[in-house]
């Protein structure tokens, strides 16, 4: 692993992405994939979630790190193409840290359809 590898890298990923958005689909896989559409984005983050689950349940552990670096780089182009800010997502972590997920869970409430009377309720 290289040393003094941080978190920053994705800020700097999603940037590089950004800047993909009108280069040249022969020369950058993200401008191909971008101009792929969102079906073929999303199927791509797709697919390299599954090769990532299928290497974290077989115990490979170089092969998860690998595949997981290919689910964040996915994950980017989907947030490109749908036009959400990387900082927009760190926010959203930030602002659950400290709430457990156990108690945010019990907390939830789900409203129920017309028929069932607009009650809501808990749904197990
Ligand atoms: N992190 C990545 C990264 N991870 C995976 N990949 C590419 O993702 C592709 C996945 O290959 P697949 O065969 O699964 O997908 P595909 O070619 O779309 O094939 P189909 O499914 O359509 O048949 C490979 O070409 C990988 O090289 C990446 N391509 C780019 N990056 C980063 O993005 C930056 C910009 O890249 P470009 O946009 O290519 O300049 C690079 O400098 C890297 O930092």
């Amino acid at each position: 692993m290289a040393l003094g590898a941080s978190p920053a890298v994705l800020d700097r990923l999603w940037s590089v992405v950004m800047s993909r958005r009108n280069a040249d689909p022969s020369v950058s896989h993200s401008a191909r994939l971008l101009s792929r559409g969102t079906a073929k984005i999303a199927q791509k983050f797709g697919e390299e979630a599954v090769e990532c689950l299928i290497e974290a349940t077989r115990g490979e552990r170089e092969a998860l790190i690998a595949e997981s670096a290919d689910v964040l780089y996915h994950l980017l182009v989907m947030w490109v193409d749908a036009g959400v800010r990387s900082e927009e997502v760190w926010a959203e972590l930030q602002r659950r840290e400290g709430i457990s997920g156990i108690a945010e869970k019990a907390s939830r409430v789900r409203q129920l359809p017309m028929s069932f009377g607009l009650r809501t309720t808990k749904i197990p």
